[in-house]
């Protein structure tokens, strides 16, 4: 048994990385194989659930290369089998875990170390700063996440990324854990979502093991908390991470925040936690630009290219995504995904039919959906007016038949129903909105420089 997985250990470890190997496929222990299901013995549920969820594939497919029998994998949490594992894995040198703490009883080493395992989520093997494209919007978040990454003294704790959905914060946090532990191999990187910060301390508070999870944070080189906009609100929550913030800061430890928003802009943060995230180094990620999108398109392209390469995209396919799917990256790869896999399918070069035919639903959600805040800026800029007097309740005309116009545009270029553009419109009735729309198409019948106006703004809004 330990012979089958030594060697299905030795090429997992290659498949899904060091990190991810090290916390969640070595404290398992393959205890038999029957019938085509291997069971392991596992130190928690959540390992076992994790790794179900995550690497089920991976170790099955690793398994039956050597024994073809296997099909199936079953987890039984077992502590017992795995203390005595970790014992032996503490002997070692610098394993990813290794307990380096204060003074501890001779037993809590391996307890930490099984329970830091648990913590720490997986790290993707693919979101390296290899595979992260640089480009104007992501430059400053870049060049701050290599330079954490580096160690030593930085000059900013913590450092703060924030941006869109999809736009690369956590791949730029793996890739800060994969590089920074490359360098540092015997410190321990702690990494996780702030759901899982909560979850986890939530169960500490429960099972009485509170002083345990304190250690745990308290001991770690590098923190890398995800998403943390997640904790606003939840009071104990953030009381506990605050306190270990301050810990860690204290101490010189590195930290690594990331949410989809700034600081100041997460309600129900408390405000002296604001105020600490303020004094470290706070990053965005802008919106992707055409060249950002069309170089990560073209750097993916080649890197499925290198294991296929007999894949053909036509002239100008690659051009016409990074133009047309704006909104996040991982949509962007979505798209690509879907393409190669109709071109290594079907066997056909990828043309710009065959992309747009393939492709339409995503590019149908991706047409740019015109706002009613668009529509009145546009039109109070062209009229020379105030934005405000778009809300505002001046009836003089110069004012009322812009105001009018915008009315009419929102009715066109929006699905949005008269209640609410009369919202929109410092809270005018649905009457008036409709009173408006029908004198704008009125006068359009009967005023042709009116008509080209608006025809003027409507390409403009549409462009
Ligand atoms: N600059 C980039 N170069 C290469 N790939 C990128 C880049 N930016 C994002 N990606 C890819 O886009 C996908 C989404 O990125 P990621 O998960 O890091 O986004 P996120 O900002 O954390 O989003 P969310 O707010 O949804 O958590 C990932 O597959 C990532 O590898």
């Amino acid at each position: 048994m330990e012979e089958l997985w030594g060697q299905a250990c030795a090429e997992l470890e290659k498949t899904v990385g060091p990190n991810n190997f090290n916390h969640w496929i070595k404290p398992l222990r393959l205890t038999s194989v029957d019938e085509g299901v291997a069971r392991f013995a596992s130190p928690t549920r959540f390992v076992s659930d994790w790794v179900n969820r995550h690497f089920a594939k991976d170790i099955i497919g690793e398994l039956n290369r050597i024994e073809p029998s296997v099909e199936r994998v079953r987890f039984d949490v077992a502590p017992q089998g795995v203390t005595a594992r970790v014992r032996t894995a503490a002997q070692a040198p610098a394993t990813q875990f290794r307990a380096n703490g204060p003074a501890v009883s001779p037993a809590a080493p391996e307890m930490r170390q099984s329970a830091k395992a648990d913590l720490c989520a997986p790290l993707d093997p693919r979101f390296t700063f290899e595979n992260f494209v640089v480009g104007k919007p992501n430059e400053l978040a870049h060049a701050a996440a290599r330079r954490v990454a580096e160690g030593g003294p930085v000059g900013f704790n913590p450092l703060f990324l924030y941006g869109g959905v999809g736009l690369g914060k956590t791949h730029l946090m793996h890739a800060i854990a994969h590089d920074y532990q490359q360098r540092h191999p015997a410190a321990q990187v702690l990494y996780l979502s702030a759901e899982q910060f909560m979850y986890r301390f939530v169960q500490a508070l429960r099972e009485s093991t509170i002083m345990d999870f304190k250690g745990m944070f308290r001991n770690v080189n590098m923190l890398m908390v995800d998403d943390v906009q997640f904790i606003a609100g939840k009071d104990s929550t953030q009381e506990e991470f605050f306190h270990t913030f301050n810990a860690l800061v204290d101490q010189g430890k590195q930290i690594v925040i990331s949410a989809d928003r700034a600081p100041a802009e997460i309600k129900g943060l408390e405000e002296r936690i604001k105020s600490r995230l303020g004094c470290g180094l706070i990053v965005d990620l802008h919106p992707t630009t055409y060249e950002l999108r069309l170089g990560i398109l073209q750097s993916k392209t080649e890197a499925f290219r290198d294991q296929h390469p007999d894949l053909e995209i036509g002239a100008g396919v690659l051009e016409f995504l990074a133009h047309r799917i704006t909104n996040n990256v991982r949509v962007l790869e979505g798209a690509l995904q879907r393409l190669f896999a109709h071109a290594s399918l079907l066997r056909r070069e990828i043309t710009l039919e065959v992309a747009q035919e393939c492709l339409a639903d995503i590019l149908r959600t991706n047409d740019r959906k015109i706002s009613i805040d668009d529509i009145q800026r546009k039109v109070a800029e062209h009229y020379n007016i105030k934005l405000a007097d778009m809300m505002g309740p001046k009836r003089a005309r110069n004012v009322a038949r812009p105001r009018q116009i915008a009315m009419y545009l929102s009715k066109q270029l929006t699905s949005r129903s008269l209640p609410e553009i009369g919202r929109r419109f410092g809270g005018r009735d649905h009457t008036t909105i409709m009173h408006g729309v029908r004198k704008i198409e009125e006068l359009a019948g009967e005023d042709h420089g009116l008509a080209e106006d608006i025809a003027m703004l409507k390409r403009l809004l549409e462009a």
